[in-house]
């Protein structure tokens, strides 16, 4: 047996355009800003991509690109003046964030309504509570995917392993929001394969490469690998992209995200998504102040 693929490119091309036809219904194109400090080449290439995106889909987009020595006090200046620019409609600052400054303090910073990364405080809080917010990027993209390839969510035996705070724990929430029977496993949970055998739904997310092996794995069940682990190339050759889950679980599994072209493209999808929504969320406002 080998699993059904799930491709994330047909999956982020329907949200995106989704996206787009939203966007056309607008009196002004949602205007996405980016801000990343450094030059990391994940976040150079990541945030291009996602400007790259935002255009093709008839959103602006502008990025700052800021010297790593940005102190936390110009950030968070400039956070508040975008926050107070009705122009600007989301607001994403790349992540990590070099150590002199606070990703707390960031993303405390951030104006809930054009927090498109889902990530302030009070829009955790309204996921977890049940209530309409904007949602983080990945979970919210796995779970369009799910829904685009017919996938059953409600009533199944979902495992997420990983916690963190843009992935995990989100992810467990929406699942729970759509009636999944969730459990949370993570580095501490005492035999990890039994847990995840129990899983009809297996969702990994914890950046470790080829951490879930086949006999972790229930047959048939449908397996979203979010992990992406730059693996150095042998001998000095080209690194390249590896999952969380090893490629003889999809012997396994009876479907299977690939990494790279899986949950990556989702979660770029989404973020546009997000930032559509909080332009018409924010056109609305601005109609009845
Ligand atoms: N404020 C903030 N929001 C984020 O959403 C955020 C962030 N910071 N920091 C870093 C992580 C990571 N992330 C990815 C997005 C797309 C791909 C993606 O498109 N991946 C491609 C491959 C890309 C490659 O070749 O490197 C794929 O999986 O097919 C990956 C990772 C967003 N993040």
């Amino acid at each position: 047996m080998t699993a059904r693929p799930l491709p994330g490119a047909p999956a982020a091309e329907a949200l995106l355009a989704e996206t787009a036809a939203r966007a056309a219904r607008l009196p002004n194109p949602p205007h996405l800003v980016m801000v990343r400090l450094g030059e990391d080449p994940a976040s150079v290439s990541y945030v291009r991509g996602k400007d790259r995106k935002a255009r093709e889909v008839g959103l602006s987009s502008t990025v700052h690109a800021l010297p790593e020595t940005t102190s936390q006090a110009e950030l968070l200046d400039l956070i508040a003046r975008l926050n107070a620019d009705d122009a600007v409609n989301g607001i994403l600052v790349q992540l990590p964030l070099p150590a002199h400054v606070s990703e707390q303090a960031v993303l405390h910073a951030i104006d809930p309504r054009k927090d498109v990364d889902g990530f302030h405080p009070l829009n955790v809080g309204e996921l977890w509570a049940g209530r309409p917010a904007l949602r983080p990027c990945t979970p919210a993209g796995i779970l369009y995917l799910l829904d685009h390839y017919g996938l059953a969510i409600a009533g199944q035996r979902a495992v997420v392993v990983g916690r963190s705070h843009i992935v995990g724990r989100p992810l467990a929430a929406l699942l729970l929001e759509r009636d999944a029977t969730v459990t949370i496993a993570h580095s501490r949970t005492r035999d990890l394969g039994a847990v995840t055998r129990e899983a009809d739904l297996l969702l990994v997310a914890v950046g470790r490469a080829h951490l879930i092996t086949p006999e972790m794995v229930k047959p048939g069940a449908t397996v979203i690998d979010v992990g992406i682990n730059r693996v150095p190339g042998e001998g000095g050759g080209k690194a390249h992209l590896t999952g969380d889950v090893h490629p003889d679980v999809a012997e396994v599994a009876g479907a299977l995200t690939p990494v790279p072209g899986g949950v990556g493209p989702m979660t770029i999808a989404q973020l546009l998504a997000n930032t559509a929504s909080a332009a018409e969320m924010q056109a609305s406002r601005l109609l009845s102040r």
